[in-house]
């Protein structure tokens, strides 16, 4: 992958994990955005804590780098309980998942990021668990296989995921609450690049903050990063001070434009529109034509082309909008939104 690829991925690099952890907000109040998600859990938290019973289970909902496992974290830490931490992957087995849950302590926390990516053996454990706090424990093999069921203590499961269309119904309905989490606006980035900078002892004017949070792809992760990468800039080439232009120069020369695309999100676009003639063209098709995987393209490049209404996914491919022309610089063909694909616009593939 190219550096700048890497630099708008929201996925975190393998040395990021001690910075990101610097900078996690640890209580709800510190936690910048997603308003109603906000509002909603602290509901759900201190009725619970009112009640003196540990919370419904939380499922969160959205993108990488959104802020899930700092909610966890924090979900935690309002609870005044200690957090466990897992992933769907991790759980192979239902006794992976069993070893887990019969040393957890009552009201613990217990996290499972990716949770759409459970063993089907370990999901059907979970179900039992989260609703009457019970395992059943098979003992033996075949006929002569008996099943122990052991109590567990009441805990709150919080699960994440990005794919909340993977996760099987019954696992769904299970969670007392769901929380969406959402693209940041660029005046919450600004928040979120303004306390880093504070923590990192950078100095970062408004409109420096401003610079760097609209090309940030509406994700603390990446804003977080892309601060980093424009502080050593302004180390290097000019006196630390993180203006306007400086964010600027920075990021143009990580190749990361004005509305925050990377290289991987223009050949994308520059792929839709020069060879396909707009579209509509098929994932796959768009993901050989540029050279990547086709996950790649709907997991990384895609939501975010979606969100800026670059492109429409529609019944019979990608399809590029008037803006994507325009970002291009190109003109678009006569027939580019005849009647055949417009009224399909809106239709979610
Ligand atoms: N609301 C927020 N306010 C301030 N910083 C935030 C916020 N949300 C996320 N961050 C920062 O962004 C980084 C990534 O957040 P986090 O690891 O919680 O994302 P995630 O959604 O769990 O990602 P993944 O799905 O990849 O695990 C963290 O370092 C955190 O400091």
């Amino acid at each position: 992958m190219s550096g700048g690829r890497d630099l708008v991925s929201p996925e975190p690099d393998n040395d990021e994990y001690a910075i990101e952890a610097a900078l996690r907000p640890k209580r709800l109040d510190e936690f910048i955005g997603q308003a109603r998600v906000r509002e909603q859990l602290s509901l759900v938290l201190e009725s619970a804590m009112r009640r003196n019973r540990p919370p419904d289970h939380v499922l969160m909902s959205g993108g990488p780098g959104l802020g899930k496992t700092t909610l966890a974290m924090i979900i935690a830490a309002e609870l005044g309980m200690p957090l466990r931490v897992t992933s769907g992957p991790a759980l192979e087995r239902a006794g992976d998942l069993a070893a887990i849950l019969s040393t957890l302590s009552e009201g613990e926390v217990l996290f499972i990021d990716e949770i759409h990516r459970m063993a089907r053996p370990a999901e059907e454990m979970l179900y039992l668990a989260m609703e009457d706090f019970r395992v059943d424990i098979v003992v033996g093999k075949g006929p002569g296989a008996t099943s122990i069921p052991l109590d567990i203590a009441p805990f709150t499961l919080v699960g994440a995921t990005t794919r909340a269309g993977l996760l099987p119904a019954p696992l769904r309905d299970r969670f007392g609450f769901t929380a969406h989490m959402d693209f940041y606006e660029a005046a919450e980035l600004e928040q979120v690049l303004t306390r880093s900078a504070r923590l990192l002892s950078v100095d970062l004017p408004p409109e420096g903050a401003h610079e760097i949070a609209r090309r940030s792809r509406g994700t603390p992760r990446i804003a977080n990063r892309l601060l980093r990468r424009v502080r050593d800039f302004s180390e290097v080439r000019a006196d630390g001070l993180v203006t306007r232009e400086i964010a600027s120069a920075a990021l143009n020369l990580y190749e990361v434009d004005g509305e925050g695309l990377d290289r991987l999100d223009r050949a994308v676009l520059g792929v839709l529109l020069r060879k396909f003639g707009g579209g509509p063209v098929g994932l796959s098709t768009l993901a050989v034509a540029v050279g990547e995987e086709p996950e790649t393209v709907e997991v990384v490049a895609e939501p975010f082309l979606v969100r800026q209404g670059l492109i429409a996914r529609t019944p019979r491919g990608r399809v590029a909008t008037a803006s994507a022309w325009a970002h291009l610089g190109l003109t678009p063909p006569p027939d580019a939104f005849g009647a055949s694909v417009l009224p399909s616009l809106f239709d979610e593939a």
